[in-house]
């Protein structure tokens, strides 16, 4: 069976309002905007633009999503945005637990399986970030991190009712600038073990996407990949063409 891969970015926290319009005017007018059959495209971009982007590109076959949510639907919690404002604005997606959330905004393995269960509940596509860090790399404890990430993320999910869960590995030393983009074989191999692993506790494997350095000369190889069920992009995807550009190599490989 040919692949369809999952091909996305996160604009992190990037783009005014007119570099936004710009962008999804861009891929809307592409043909690869209307042809999920070939590969389901994905664009997450800055809460200040979500509901812009998500109207925009809401007459093509692209999935707009969140780059985080919180667990509750509504609140006292000043300065976060909830699964069901994130539905509201149009997104279908939400993304949780990226290395960058872990780091720096304090995300738990507990907040992640919160945020994880919260998303599903309201019907939105969970894209769970895993990876190990550097340290844990040459230490060789890559599969043991990602064992316990995966677990701990989909651990209070209610899987009744066709809930939708995927993951992302993203090894930290693989991301932003100064990253090395993990080895296509390495990576596959840790594919490998997260869909063994979800396979045994759901009964079939969660999707499991790479990301970290993805770029125009490594993202072929890494597509064509038994385990690799898509590409999570940052910085070559931020202007359209380069996104465009890697989708279409892509597409192209598999078919
Ligand atoms: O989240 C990512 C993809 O959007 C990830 O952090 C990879 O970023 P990149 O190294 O700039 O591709």
């Amino acid at each position: 069976m040919t692949k369809r891969p999952w091909i996305g970015t996160s604009w992190k926290m990037n783009k005014t309002i007119r570099e936004a319009d710009a962008f999804c005017e861009a891929l809307r007018a592409s043909d690869w905007s209307k042809q999920s059959d070939q590969a389901q495209l994905f664009v997450i971009p800055p809460f200040t633009v979500l509901h812009r982007a998500a109207e925009a590109l809401g007459e093509t076959d692209v999935i707009v999503g969140a780059q985080n949510a919180h667990w509750e639907n509504a609140g006292a919690w000043t300065g976060e945005i909830s699964p069901a404002q994130v539905k509201d604005c149009g997104g279908r997606l939400v993304e949780i637990g990226h290395s960058e959330r872990r780091t720096f905004f304090a995300e738990t393995d507990e907040t992640v399986a919160k945020k994880t269960a919260a998303a599903v509940r309201n019907g939105l596509t969970a894209l769970v970030c895993i990876g190990d860090t550097r340290e844990e790399y040459e230490a060789g404890r890559t599969g043991e991190v990602l064992k316990r990430q995966t677990q701990a993320a989909i651990s209070m999910v209610e899987w009744a009712g066709g809930a939708k869960v995927i993951i992302a590995y993203e090894p930290v030393w693989s991301i932003g600038e100064g990253g090395t983009p993990a080895d296509p074989a390495f990576a596959d191999e840790q594919h490998a073990r997260v869909k063994e692993l979800t396979a045994a506790e759901l009964g079939s494997p969660l999707a499991v996407l790479y990301g970290g350095s993805v770029n125009p000369a490594n993202c072929v190889d890494l597509a064509n990949r038994a385990n690799i069920d898509g590409l999570f992009i940052g910085r070559s995807a931020w202007k359209a063409e380069g996104y465009l550009g890697i989708v279409s190599d892509v597409v192209s490989s598999l078919s």
